[in-house]
């Protein structure tokens, strides 16, 4: 539309806060809508500064670690496409801040007047129409032209976006290429789709690099390139992860991934599955979706541990649980699951190993339940000498033994009466107090030692145990009835790692740690950590991480090998049990091809030092990039 209708209209809705019907386009019309609800003014300035400073900058890289490192040689390729054309292309976090430029130095300078650079936040409430907060707010591809920019500073930009959804569904960041108006092409917003997809699809396979992927497509040709499904199946066949193109094709929204067997929306069994994951050479074979459609599949990966069974999934709730969060499917699957017993009498009992955080889990569920204003008691089974643990449970009358309180003790279970009453190592109880126990859980009353009156009690009940209490019961260690009245819901809690979300959960811990400034940690150490085996899980990793904080000088705000724990750091040279494993001799393209982006991703994306390391020139390396991106498989 020329730029001078678009200005009438936008001054209607000015005026009157409408705007005539079909007069703009509906994603354009809402937008300029919440730009007007924001205060924001087309002529008006900017509602405040609003660039990070160099720490907040540093900080915002290290969160999207995973992103930048799978941006940047797309970028650079996607730069390659557009240079000469007054323009830059642009990557954005989930708030819009830009993390990555790369621009025309003829554009640059303007840009930068209008600061899209780095640390500049691009939300839609401060801006305006733009194509970065805008396809944020949309989550979907956007494209914005001259005076469709809310603000009248910005309406020489022209600008295209488009969404990078990780591979739990969540909205990761935004990329982007912004020129001058004069210059644009219709083709651009496909582009930026096409390499926003390519980036997707190296994120979903790495997160989900220890899951069997199966990798659709309608036509067996399309399997490798951008336009194909990828699913992440765990062992026991619940889907844990999918990019969008699979989504679509499967007929399902991000809400189902951890929510759903594979075997529910493909005629798959998980038995077939797991016998062609073992196959050699891979071929692809025929699968129908739900609703009859042929696909293609194949699959990659070894099977994984199994994910405990999952329904529908709650919608977060920004609540304790949430804040926990850093992205693991496994973790949210059990989080969501927790939710839905609140409030209810249904016991929880938490599984995994020791160090997994099931009292923080246990904890954050009860901060994110209606008991949360009441106290939340925790016992450690294990730790509690078995002559004293009967009196420290159900308390005692002033005088009942020798050594007690003189006014006595109300006990344990009494004092998380209206709250969470937390069983740690429920394992470890001895035999007779699992009697005991057992019956105050059915009673709901507590008698103290000593005699006296009973006393009415109400709690939920959580245990957590890292002991097969099924075999406990079967050896006659534990009592099979007490097991039933503590299993409600049993929820295991994935080991770290299994975990696909290590970056965002050790940027969590740092924020948690130094909460005034928050460090960094240098990306070549995060890879090495992310590969570890972590056997004592988050217990040794906050740990570490702790260490590693004391150990910054002042002013230093990234973490290396000189800030770790001696044996840690041996742990990590040592040779690593979980080497990716050996699926089939590489062919030669493929041994170049990781010749490549292992360079490419040492050097942070600078293509002329990976060249250099590759003996190559650049444009030999562009040429190779080109090559690979054409065929879908970078
Ligand atoms: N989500 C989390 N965020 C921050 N720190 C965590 C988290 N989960 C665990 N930790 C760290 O790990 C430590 C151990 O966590 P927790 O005691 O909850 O584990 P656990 O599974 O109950 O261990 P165990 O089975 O040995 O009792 C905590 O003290 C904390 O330092």
């Amino acid at each position: 539309m020329p730029a001078a209708l678009l200005r009438q209209a936008r001054h209607r809705l000015l005026e009157s806060g409408e705007l005539p019907e079909h007069s703009v386009d509906a994603c354009l019309r809402r937008s300029w809508q919440r730009s007007l609800a924001a205060g924001l003014s087309p002529t008006g300035r900017l509602v405040a500064p609003d660039n990070l400073s160099a720490a907040q900058l540093g900080r915002a890289l290290g969160r999207n670690h995973e992103l930048l490192g799978h941006s940047r040689p797309i970028m650079e390729y996607l730069f390659e496409q557009v240079r000469h054309s007054h323009s830059m292309v642009v990557l954005a976090d989930s708030h819009g801040v830009l993390i990555h430029t790369l621009g025309d130095p003829d554009f640059l300078g303007k840009a930068e007047r209008v600061a899209l650079t780095a640390g500049a936040c691009w939300d839609e409430r401060r801006r305006g129409t733009n194509a970065i907060g805008t396809a944020l707010v949309e989550a979907a591809g956007v494209e914005i032209h001259g005076a469709e920019h809310f603000l009248e500073r910005n309406t020489f930009l022209t600008c295209a976006a488009a969404p990078i959804v990780s591979a739990t569904g969540e909205l990761l960041g935004i990329l982007d290429i912004s020129g001058d108006q004069r210059g644009r092409h219709p083709h651009t917003l496909g582009l930026v789709s096409t390499a926003a997809l390519m980036i997707e699809n190296r994120l979903v396979a790495d997160a989900c690099r220890r899951y069997l992927r199966l990798h659709l497509h309608a036509d067996p040709a399309g399997i490798g390139t951008v336009a194909e499904g990828i699913v992440a199946v765990a062992e026991d066949g619940w889907i844990v992860g999918a990019n969008r193109n699979a989504l679509a094709m499967l007929g399902l929204v991000s809400a189902d991934i951890g929510a759903t067997p594979i075997e529910r929306v493909l005629d798959l069994r998980l038995d077939d599955l797991r016998a062609r994951a073992g196959r050699q050479p891979q071929r692809s074979f025929r699968v129908h979706g739900r609703d009859g459609a042929i696909l293609h599949a194949s699959v990659e990966g070894q099977p994984s541990r199994p994910l405990a069974v999952v329904q529908q999934g709650a919608a977060s709730a920004g609540d304790a649980l949430s804040a926990l969060d850093s992205g693991d499917a496994r973790w949210r699957c059990a989080a969501d699951k927790a939710r839905r017993i609140a409030g209810k009498d249904i016991a929880l009992l938490l599984s995994g190993e020791s160090g997994v955080g099931k009292e923080v889990f246990a904890r954050a569920v009860h901060d994110s339940a209606p008991q949360r204003d009441g106290p939340f008691v925790a016992i450690n089974c294990a730790a509690l000498p078995e002559n004293l643990i009967e009196a420290e449970l159900f308390g005692y009358l002033p005088g009942a033994f020798t050594g007690a309180r003189k006014g006595g003790y109300c006990g344990r279970l009494r004092e998380a009466h209206g709250g969470t009453l937390f069983l740690d190592e429920i394992g470890d109880m001895p035999l007779a107090m699992q009697t005991r126990l057992l019956r105050v859980l059915q009673e709901r009353k507590v008698t103290p030692l000593g005699g006296g009156a009973e006393v009415e009690v109400t709690f939920a009940l959580i245990c957590a145990t890292h002991r097969d209490l099924p075999a406990a019961c079967a050896a006659g260690q534990f009592r099979n009835d007490l097991y039933y009245r503590i299993n409600g819901l049993t929820l295991r809690l994935p080991a770290l790692r299994e975990r696909t979300d290590f970056a965002a959960l050790c940027a969590r811990l740092l924020d948690e740690l130094a909460p005034a400034a928050p460090p960094l940690i240098a990306p070549a150490l995060l890879e090495r950590l992310a590969a570890y085996d972590w056997p004592g899980n988050l217990r040794q990793l906050a740990s570490a991480l702790r260490t590693a904080c004391a150990m910054l000088e002042a002013g230093e705000c990234r973490i290396d090998w000189t800030h770790l724990p001696d044996d840690l750091v041996d742990a990590l040279q040592a040779p690593q049990r979980r080497e990716a494993p050996a699926e089939r001799p590489l062919r030669l393209d493929e041994l170049s091809l990781a010749a490549i982006r292992r360079a490419v991703d040492e050097h942070a994306g600078n293509l002329s030092a990976a060249a250099r390391q590759l003996g190559v020139s650049r444009q030999t390396l562009y040429r190779k990039l080109a090559r690979v991106s054409r065929s879908g498989t970078y």
